[in-house]
């Protein structure tokens, strides 16, 4: 064999290993939250890696961990057609109005309704589609109709996966957010640069979303929890906890902090805790989200033009830190 395809076969073998490897770490690591290796060994297998596509361009693939980088500067956003409307959660602000809505489904459906709760994450809804396992789509919720294509930029957010554990096709949608580290070290950059800092995390997210230079958004450590499985029916999935479970498996980021509630002492119970804890999570959460856990339900209420019927968002009284916080901007 000539040296050329000795080693065009040995870098087809070395890069397949090195890609096996960086995308196994980047899951534990942006998914998992638990790194089992260093960031220096991560990153000189990221430099051969680098290399060797250099050296044989033929052997890059849209899943490789290089394809995540950006680098592009893009012309604006292409708009992108929810075949399934992206709707928007009905808001309530006390235990009372929750407890109505809950009596309202009950009266509504047969059997008795569980609850799966949720943390209500404070970021920018996304929606992702995969063809065969691999991403090919990503985009906002947009007027819930029309959102705007943002698949590169969303390919630097690594924890969301380039290829999916099973070659299917499916859509799924989530929130993308900025971790509150990353949004005050964010802020402390742009003051030390004479730029104006982003209110909150949420609005940090959703301007690094829209950053039509996608190296910029490669840098802003932005994280998701995926929460919809658009055809659950597809997976043969029943209840919203399952299509959590088989969100996890297939790959992605979600929330493990949601629980299945039975009555509304549970509900109130989970929302007394997360009401006490939410200071403690690494991201900024603005309520609890409670969804009837069978889907059966989901397709037996349906939805109004605006707001699914088998879902709620119970949203935090606004705390006092925040009120702080603004007082002490307004007198500035
Ligand atoms: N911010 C959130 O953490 C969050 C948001 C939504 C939605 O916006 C949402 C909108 C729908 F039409 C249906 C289900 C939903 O479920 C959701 N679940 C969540 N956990």
């Amino acid at each position: 064999m000539s040296n050329q395809e000795t080693t065009l076969e040995e870098a087809t073998h070395r890069i397949n290993q090195l890609r096996t490897d960086l995308i196994e770490w980047t899951r534990q690591y942006y998914v998992l939250d638990q790194p089992t290796v260093e960031d220096h060994v991560y990153d000189e297998s990221y430099r051969q890696l680098t290399e060797l596509e250099q050296a044989f361009p033929s052997l890059v693939t849209p899943d490789s961990p290089t394809q995540r980088v950006g680098g592009q500067v893009l012309p604006g956003f292409e708009k992108v057609t929810h075949e399934i409307p992206m709707l928007s959660l009905g808001d309530v602000f006390s235990i009372e109005e929750l407890s109505e809505f809950d009596q309202r489904l009950q009266k509504s459906v047969e059997s008795e309704v569980s609850y799966n709760a949720e943390l209500k994450i404070d970021g920018l809804a996304i929606s992702l589609t995969y063809e065969n396992g691999v991403f090919i789509k990503g985009s906002t919720r947009g007027d819930g109709t029309i959102g705007e294509d943002i698949t590169e930029n969303l390919k630097t957010v690594k924890s969301i996966p380039l290829t999916l554990t099973e070659p299917i096709s499916l859509e799924v949608r989530g929130e993308c957010y900025m971790p509150t580290k990353a949004f005050i070290a964010l802020n402390k950059r742009r003051e030390e640069a004479g730029e104006a800092t982003f209110a909150n995390p949420r609005n940090a997210a959703a301007g690094s979303l829209r950053q039509l230079n996608t190296s910029e958004t490669a840098q802003r450590q932005l994280s998701t929890f995926i929460y919809y499985l658009v055809n659950p029916e597809q997976l043969n999935v029943k209840t919203q906890s399952e299509a959590l479970e088989r969100l996890t498996k297939l790959g992605f980021r979600t929330n493990n902090e949601s629980r299945v509630t039975n009555n509304m002492t549970e509900i109130s119970a989970y929302i007394a805790e997360y009401q006490a804890k939410r200071h403690d999570l690494s991201y900024d959460i603005d309520g609890i989200v409670l969804k009837a856990n069978l889907f059966a339900i989901h397709d037996e209420v349906g939805n109004t033009v605006k707001v699914p019927k088998w879902a709620i968002a119970y949203k935090f009284p606004p705390d006092e830190q925040e009120t702080i916080v603004l007082d002490i901007e307004w007198t500035v």
